[in-house]
């Protein structure tokens, strides 16, 4: 095997469903209910088409960005993902050593299998910490607090979740949550099984589905389009469909970022050629890490990398500035050019 690595993320992807039980693999693979937004993350990307450029001099391609004062080698970033105990013993450990060797950014989980501790002294690399807020406050300050001491640069407030998405294939595998570390507080709350999935019951006892836009009142620096990887609200729009118009409202005043469905260096182009200043990846990283550990889970950082080097030169763009508007063609385009 190690003779005859993956050459891209989908065959990452199958190396992790053979090396996963079908528990694990189902629940990072999943998406919510139909799994129609699950395929349109994807498939939306698909229906975008890049225009190149040639005769550009290519000889030094620069991916690098910077976000909330933070240089970045290029702009992929780790999304937050949980439980990564369950495609390694080594877990977040080894997710963040294998970001930190690509000098990527990591957002570390809320449901980390791993303490925050123990991953911020795994290795040292700018990390951003993901907060779920919990019907007790305190839970989530007391995060807060630990990241901080960590040295974590930044939050990440999940928003979307003021009740998990119905994972079908969560219900059914009757799917157990790795316990989460951060969480020991939690660990006396009553869970309710009956509906299947224990992670299901476990989100409907503890996180605070009254969040509401009063959070926002404190300010944020950046805003993130996502649909958690299509686990939530299924029907809801592929996010490359929706970045545009996000970047358009938020008109500057902050980075806007994308995650879901990037499973290639070209998906990341076409998401800073519509606007995004950074991307995070989510299952594709989880499948590396399945697949191969720490090299996996860097491997496939290093290839996406790898393809937007590529991509960018192909399209004549010698630095991320140079990715506009002009290069990507999306349907909407294409209608207008009918009209
Ligand atoms: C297995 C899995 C676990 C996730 N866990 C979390 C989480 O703990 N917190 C969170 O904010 N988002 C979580 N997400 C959503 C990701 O941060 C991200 O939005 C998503 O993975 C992006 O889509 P992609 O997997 O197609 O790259 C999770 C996603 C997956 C696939
Ligand atoms: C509730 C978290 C621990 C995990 C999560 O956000 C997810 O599975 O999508």
């Amino acid at each position: 095997m190690e003779n005859n690595l993956p050459v891209n993320v989908r065959e990452y992807q199958e190396l992790a469903k053979k090396a996963l039980p079908k528990m694990a693999y189902d629940y990072i693979n999943g998406g919510a209910e139909d799994e129609h937004t699950l395929r349109e993350n994807i498939a939306a990307y698909g229906r975008i088409i890049l225009r190149p450029r040639v005769l550009v001099d290519v000889s030094k391609i620069d991916m690098s960005t910077t976000l909330l004062g933070y240089n970045m080698p290029s702009p992929i970033i780790v999304a937050p993902t949980g439980g990564h105990k369950l495609a390694h013993p080594e877990g977040e450990k080894a997710t963040a050593r294998a970001a930190a060797s690509c000098n990527a950014i990591m957002v570390l989980s809320s449901g980390s299998s791993y303490k925050i501790e123990d991953v911020a002294s795994s290795c040292n690399a700018i990390r951003f910490y993901q907060l779920y807020v919990y019907k007790w406050r305190e839970v989530s300050e007391r995060l807060v607090r630990r990241a901080e001491s960590c040295g974590f640069k930044a939050l990440v407030l999940t928003v979307d979740t003021p009740m998990l998405g119905r994972r079908e294939a969560d219900i059914r595998n009757k799917m157990v949550f790795p316990p989460s570390a951060n969480l020991e507080e939690l660990k006396k709350i009553n869970v309710d099984t009956t509906g299947g999935s224990q992670l299901e019951g476990f989100a409907r006892a503890t996180l605070d589905p009254s969040l509401s836009w009063k959070a926002v009142e404190a300010g944020v620096a950046g805003v993130i389009v996502s649909n958690h990887g299509a686990r939530q609200l299924d029907y809801a729009p592929a996010t490359i469909a929706a970045l545009e118009e996000v970047v358009k409202a938020v008109a500057g005043a902050v980075p806007v970022l994308v995650d879901g469905g990037i499973r290639r260096g070209t998906d990341v182009f076409k998401a800073l050629a519509l606007g995004a200043r950074a991307v995070m990846v989510g299952r594709p990283v989880f499948f590396g890490l399945a697949a191969r550990g720490e090299a996996g889970a860097r491997h496939v950082i290093e290839m996406l990398n790898g393809e937007l080097e590529v991509a960018m030169a192909l399209c004549g763009c010698r630095s991320v500035g140079e990715i506009t508007r002009s290069h990507v063609m999306t349907e909407g385009d294409r209608i207008r050019s009918l009209l």
